[in-house]
């Protein structure tokens, strides 16, 4: 396991594979101010250099141990987890696995070399039916979910362990990356009109849907300023998934009559969703300087990025 630059602090980085761990690695490697260790389950599915990748299953506890011991991360972004949110209902014990347990054997390593731990949470801790939203970091939580509880599991092991620990708390997040392990929103919205298929679309959940590389400058601004507590860390706009759908196809002048308005009492998925979240980010802007993009230049972003990807 070679380390590339010993004279920089180094950051660790689980699921480094997924969507947010991609963005997050760009964008460490490109501003230099640490050591990047970007960790995953199998082979590296990133692209570019400038980071060590090192094969990290965090549901194994001697692994977790071996990585910690031989690499002490000054500080760890944690976003690696089961997030089908589904799957997660169907397969409770896989996601406690994934989401509670790998996150406990995280803490314990982490606890051993003292590394400023940030958690990476979900507006899915709240039942989003108590009339409380769009919700600020001090909001009840009530989950309506399997993947929901174990996120607030995951929250709850932090926040009572001897870490100096941050919890980034993101909604519905979109964007592309290299060979993603699931879709998102608009990328799903996107293909579904494309191939002229029919989708219904639900008009009572609200959510503040963001830009994965906004979730990632926000994590980064915690690590920088080894800031400490709960931020929500998520898009601005306030809207519904039949909206995201509209601006979707109107962006990419897409056919809207197939895009079928309907609620949830139509719409069914195996786990029951949240109804209206969203998250206030004031504390975010004022503590740690985070903006994120709007919805609207969030779909520009992401619409170069898929042209850049097919040139
Ligand atoms: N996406 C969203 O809308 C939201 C996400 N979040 C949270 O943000 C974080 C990042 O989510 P996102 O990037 O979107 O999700 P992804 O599913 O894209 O990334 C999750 C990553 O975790 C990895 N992973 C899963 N199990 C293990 C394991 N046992 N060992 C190592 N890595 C593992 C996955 O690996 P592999 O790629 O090999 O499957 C994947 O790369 C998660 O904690 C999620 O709960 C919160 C709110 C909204
Ligand atoms: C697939 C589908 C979704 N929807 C709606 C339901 C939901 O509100 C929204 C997104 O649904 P999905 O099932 O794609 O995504 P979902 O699993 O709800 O996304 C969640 O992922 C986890 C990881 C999180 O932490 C949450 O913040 C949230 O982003 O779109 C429809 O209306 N029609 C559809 O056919």
């Amino acid at each position: 396991m070679s380390i590339l630059n010993p004279n920089k602090p180094k950051i660790l980085i689980t699921g480094a594979n997924g969507l947010l761990g991609q963005k997050l690695v760009e964008q460490l490697v490109e501003e230099g101010k640490f050591h990047v260790i970007a960790t995953g389950k199998g082979e590296c599915r990133l692209k570019g250099d400038g980071f060590t990748y090192v094969t990290l299953d965090i549901t194994n506890p001697e692994q977790v141990e071996e990585v910690f011991d031989h690499l002490a991360p000054e500080t760890v972004i944690h976003g690696a987890a089961m997030t089908h949110v589904d799957e997660c209902e169907l397969h409770q014990e896989a996601c406690f696995l994934a989401n509670v347990k790998a996150t406990e054997y995280l803490i314990k390593a982490a606890e051993r070399v003292n590394s400023h731990f940030i958690f990476v949470s979900t507006d899915f801790i709240f039942s989003g039916e108590d009339g409380n939203n769009p919700y600020d970091e001090e909001a009840e939580p009530d989950p309506v979910n399997f993947y929901g509880w174990t996120k607030l599991e995951g929250e709850r092991l932090l926040r009572e362990s001897k870490l100096k620990w941050a919890i980034a708390r993101t909604v519905l997040v979109y964007g592309i990356a290299n060979d993603l392990s699931r879709s998102n929103i608009i990328l799903w919205v996107k293909s579904s009109l494309e191939q002229g298929k029919e989708i219904q679309v639900v008009d009572d959940q609200v959510r503040t849907p963001t830009l994965a590389e906004d979730l990632a400058a926000g994590c980064i601004l915690i690590a920088e300023n080894e800031a400490t507590g709960i931020f929500n860390i998520s898009g601005s706009d306030l809207l519904t998934p039949y909206d995201m759908a509209m601006e979707t196809a109107e962006f990419f002048g897409l056919n809207k009559a197939l895009i079928k308005r309907t609620d949830s009492t139509q719409f069914k998925q195996a786990a029951r969703r949240p109804m209206k979240t969203g998250f206030i980010i004031d504390k975010a802007r004022k503590q740690l300087g985070y903006e994120p993009k709007t919805f609207q230049a969030g779909i520009g972003i992401l619409a170069k990025q898929i042209i850049l990807a097919r040139s």
